[in-house]
């Protein structure tokens, strides 16, 4: 499966623009700030419906426009697969595939996968818990479309029962019974999705492990470990036992949305023990992991995004990372650097001819 051809009309910095990409190793070279991440980031919003860096919609509207187009040619299975995606100021965002608008972009998920490494990815590990359970639940509702419906059954059900706690509150009662209507469905959802993630974590951690060794060569040990008071005590217990807690904060203080995962080094928590080398060989790993556990899960082979790449590893790490990424296992590379002869230097030592696209900024 590859990206053919992108156009793009107002996103971001691009007012109009079209590329052709190749299924092998494509590279975007141009200025800081030209915009080739926004090239990466259109590819992205074409397979899950959403920005990889801003998830506002309308923040990604060209300054001073009222809408963004962006459409792609995708090959997969030898079948052209023309997706658009629109968004207008004041409008529902709408993306259609071979012109059939989704009903549920959610169907959308899942069919046309991408992984993207990317300097933002240290947040990752230096954000809170939620940037670590949508990275956990972006990746198994690609595969597993039960688990996104009952996660978007679960955040509904409990934005419903913190607006009950809060109505509740600032009226100055407490009703046990009209909360507890919503509890069911809460423990019901919330005790799949938890299943769902320990197999996840479970399965994903040697795999992780494996690229993290590759990556780094050393001998140190990484793992994940996944944090749930749902593992300790079984999901109605903790709602009964939260009842006067919930009551004085009024809201649901116990349940998946509290989870987190602590990347660990040594046994440490890597965000206070880590070195930045090793940080950023961690997040590689993560991402090539992913891409390995898609790939199988899904029975399709993700394309790759490749954001600053060569800022980020000495040029040996790097030219290690394209020779793997340029192998048949993996499928389409679409890479960004802002220097045209390194990344040349680095192609020609593993034998590799990319397509190169040259952005001239004044075109922008
Ligand atoms: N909504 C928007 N409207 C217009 N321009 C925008 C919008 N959002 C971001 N930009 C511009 O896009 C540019 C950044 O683009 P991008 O991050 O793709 O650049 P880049 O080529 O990847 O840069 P670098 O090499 O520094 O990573 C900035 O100039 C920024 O001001």
């Amino acid at each position: 499966m590859f990206v053919e051809s992108l156009s793009l009309v107002n996103f971001r910095n691009h007012s109009e623009a079209e590329f052709q990409f190749e299924a092998g190793v494509n590279c975007i070279v141009g200025k800081n700030g030209s915009g080739k991440t926004n090239v990466l980031d259109a590819v992205h919003y074409l397979s899950m419906c959403r920005s990889y860096l801003n998830p506002t919609d309308k923040q990604n509207i060209r300054f001073n426009e009222q809408f963004f187009v962006i459409q792609g040619c995708w090959m997969k299975d030898e079948q052209p697969f023309n997706l658009y995606c629109g968004v207008k100021a004041g409008s529902k965002k709408v993306f259609k595939k071979n012109k059939k608008e989704y009903n549920r972009l959610a169907d959308h998920i899942g069919h046309f996968p991408v992984v993207m490494i990317s300097p933002y990815d240290t947040d990752l590990i230096s954000e809170g818990s939620e940037v670590r359970r949508r990275w956990m639940d972006g990746i198994i509702s690609q595969f597993d479309h039960e688990y996104l419906s009952d996660l978007q059954r679960y955040n509904k059900v409990l934005d419903q029962r913190n607006a009950l706690l809060k109505l509740q509150f600032e009226n100055g009662f407490f009703e046990r019974e009209s909360i507890e209507i919503w509890d069911e469905q809460l423990i019901k959802y919330g005790t799949a999705i938890h299943n769902k993630r320990v197999s996840f974590i479970d399965a994903f951690i040697p795999l992780f492990q494996h690229y993290y060794k590759w990556i780094s060569q050393e001998q140190e040990s990484v793992s994940l470990n996944y944090e749930s008071k749902l593992s300790e005590t079984d999901f109605r217990t903790l709602i009964q036992q939260a009842y006067p807690k919930d009551m004085r904060v009024h809201y649901t203080s116990v349940g998946i949305h509290k989870d987190d995962i602590t990347f660990l080094l040594e046994g440490l928590p890597i965000k206070r023990f880590g070195s930045q080398g090793q940080q950023k060989s961690f997040l590689i790993a993560l991402r090539l992991a992913q891409f390995d556990w898609l790939k199988e899960r899904l029975n399709q082979t993700p394309i790759l995004l490749l954001d600053d790449i060569f800022d980020k590893l000495d040029n040996l790490r790097v030219a290690q990372l394209m020779e793997l990424v340029s192998k048949n296992t993996f499928g389409q590379v679409l890479v960004t650097d802002t220097d045209e002869i390194r990344v040349s230097a680095i192609f020609e030592t593993i034998q590799v001819k990319p397509k190169m696209i040259i952005f001239n900024s004044e075109l922008v």
